[in-house]
């Protein structure tokens, strides 16, 4: 049945037990050769599981149609099995690894049959990279092997790493039967394994991206002394031709793709400042030798939200688009070319589950559509994302969707006060995940649904890098999402955002003062370059007013988040709670003196 194996005994063992279990009809070893993979579509397009678009306007790009119950992430199904529970931490959904896999193998038992065996070796990271970590995953879905090809390094050159390494992380995967009752992605971090069956959706199937390079990776990264974070990383060239990286967490559909492929604003590009794209998704920081902290983007393409992707937004996106793209639950034209809300263009006649279009139905593309395509097809992609050592970071911002309270930008004063406002991050959850969209939780670091290992420890394991010698990027947090009365958005976003990008930069070379507040520093008055903006009367101070009642209340609220992950929270942050709290309180008491007197 063996079509080629590898000289790694262990690996050629992992398959044949694989394949004992799940009795594929065939095995392929993938090479990720392009002979393979027009083969694969050659294959999908014959069974419907890809629909070819307009060879004229979308060359070479397909659309997949995933089951209407399978289109986003399964947290409720998403377990993280260590031996003991408090490893997972609350955070985590848990299992006993002993009973997670007899759970799951008795679902994978002759799940292949009829179907063939993909063997996919992967890297995530550039292939020569002392930093980069290689996998293989095993799936019985043509279109994950085609995702995979485009999102890693997949293929010969990473078999011969794993090889030569002899340590690779396992994945299984089968689509199964797609019934949501029989659907668990599981982890098992002590074992270097993942496990998943019954979605073929994205960051449930696609093992190299989630599971891999963010759950197994981050509980490895604590160990090891890195992290690996859901980050963006871009570069950001100033006219001077300097370039600043800078990463940056927001959670799932909250605009990471967006600020990593932004358009400069007229102004802007006329001063000659550049945006170069590192990463969209995913970003792995080591200290280097210099005591700066290094990153590298393990994925070699995008898997991007498209609604609201357009020629305001981001052009960068589109133009990247416009060939050798998949797309998946996207709605299509009368003149078969993708379509989704916020295209700009076009009509849909078809909605995303293949029915004529008709609103009463809802969107015409699934709110959590998504393209899947090459880095390097990308305008702004930056040559560097192929170093092997990186690049080294100037800034870490982090961010979420937040109607109210929190400023367009504030710094953290220093590390641990940057690491406590990772950690304190909310946001309103999007359709990125399945469950009620909208509702307002505390995602720390943009990692809730992703890090492979109790929250305490990880905020200790973030603390812990604050080390005599080190020269760690500012931390600053941001928020594009305010809403005014009428619930319109206050901040235009994408393009302006390098307003907010240049500010920070302005602080990491130490030419802005900024104002300080008991929260952190903020842009004082005039330091924001907001030539050309047009914004509503009032709305910039708005944007940058502390309001001290509102951050006492959201403290006490970090407190309990804080209090609720027990013993094993480390002091140092509850302590940097306190000091903020403490700040807010003599701020309030001094704003009552002054109306006293006043
Ligand atoms: N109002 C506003 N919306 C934005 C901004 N940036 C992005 N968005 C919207 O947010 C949605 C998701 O943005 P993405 O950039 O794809 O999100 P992401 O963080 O890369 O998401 P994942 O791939 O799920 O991790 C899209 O509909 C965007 O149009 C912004 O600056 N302002
Ligand atoms: O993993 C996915 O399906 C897509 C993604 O980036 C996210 O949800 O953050
Ligand atoms: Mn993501």
């Amino acid at each position: 049945m063996r079509e080629m194996a590898s000289s790694l005994e262990p690996l050629n063992r992992w398959v044949d037990e694989v394949a004992r279990l799940t009795r594929p009809d065939r095995i392929h070893w993938c090479d990720g050769s392009d002979a393979e993979y027009d083969s694969l579509v050659e294959t999908m397009l014959g069974t419907g599981d890809l629909i070819a678009l307009n060879p004229e306007t979308n060359p070479r790009s397909y659309l997949h149609r995933s089951h209407p119950s399978d289109v986003a992430r399964v947290e409720h199904l998403t377990f993280v099995c260590t031996p003991k529970e408090d490893d997972a931490g609350p955070n985590n959904h848990w299992m006993a690894p002993a009973d997670a896999h007899a759970k799951i193998d008795a679902l994978f038992d002759g799940a292949m049959s009829g179907r063939t065996m993909y063997v996919i070796p992967y890297c995530m990271g550039p292939i020569d990279s002392p930093i980069a970590r290689c996998g293989v995953e095993i799936t019985d879905s043509p279109y994950v092997v085609a995702n995979m090809r485009i999102m890693t390094r997949m293929g010969t050159p990473a078999l011969k790493r794993i090889e030569r390494e002899g340590r690779f992380v396992r994945g299984l995967h089968s689509t199964g039967d797609l019934d949501p009752s029989r659907r668990f992605i599981m982890h098992f971090p002590d074992e270097l394994s993942i496990k998943s069956i019954g979605s073929g959706y994205g960051g449930n199937a696609l093992l190299g991206k989630k599971c891999h390079a963010l759950r197994i990776a981050s509980y490895q990264a604590r160990q090891e002394g890195w992290l690996a974070e859901h980050m963006l990383i871009v570069g950001v060239e100033n006219p001077k031709g300097e370039k600043h990286y800078i990463a940056a967490a927001f959670p799932s559909a909250c605009g990471k793709t967006n600020l990593a492929m932004l358009i400069p604003t007229e102004g802007h590009r006329k001063d000659g400042w550049k945006i170069w794209t590192v990463g969209d998704d995913i970003c792995w920081m080591t200290p280097g030798e210099d005591g700066r902290l290094w990153a590298i983007n393990p994925e070699a393409g995008y898997f991007g939200v498209a609604p609201g992707t357009g020629p305001n937004t981001n052009p960068s996106a589109l133009a990247t688009l416009s060939h050798d793209a998949i797309f998946t639950n996207v709605a299509l034209t009368a003149d078969n070319r993708p379509w989704w809300e916020g295209l700009g263009e076009g009509e849909p006649v078809t909605d995303w589950q293949g029915r004529p279009y008709d609103k009463a139905n809802g969107p015409a593309a699934h709110p959590n559509s998504r393209f899947t395509v090459s880095a390097k097809q990308c305008p702004s992609w930056a040559p560097e994302a192929e170093e092997a050592r990186g690049v080294p970071l100037s800034a870490i911002v982090f961010g979420g969707r937040r109607p109210s309270l929190v400023p367009l930008v504030f710094e953290a004063r220093d590390w641990a006060h940057g690491v406590l406002v990772g950690a304190a991050m909310g946001s309103e959850t999007t359709a990125a995940a399945t469950g009620a969209v909208g509702v307002l939780r505390r995602d720390s670091m943009a990692m809730k649904p992703f890090c492979g290992y109790n929250f305490a420890d990880y905020f200790a394991h973030w603390l812990s890098f604050d080390q005599p010698g080190a020269h760690l990027p500012k931390i600053f947090h941001v928020n594009w999402f305010r809403k005014d009365g009428d619930g319109a958005f206050m901040w235009p976003g994408y393009g302006d955002n390098l307003r907010v990008l240049e500010w920070m930069i302005g602080r990491v070379e130490g030419t802005v003062p900024g104002l300080e507040t008991p929260i952190g520093t903020v842009p004082a008055a005039g330091e924001l370059n907001v030539r050309d903006l047009a914004l509503r009367n009032g709305a910039l101070s708005e944007l940058l007013n502390v309001d001290i009642e509102g951050w006492r209340a959201e403290l006490d609220h970090i407190g309990e988040y804080l209090d609720s992950f027990g013993e094993r929270m480390p002091e140092r942050l509850k302590a940097e709670r306190k000091r903020v709290g403490d700040a807010l309180v003599a701020a309030a008491v001094g704003m009552e003196k002054e109306r006293a007197i006043g």
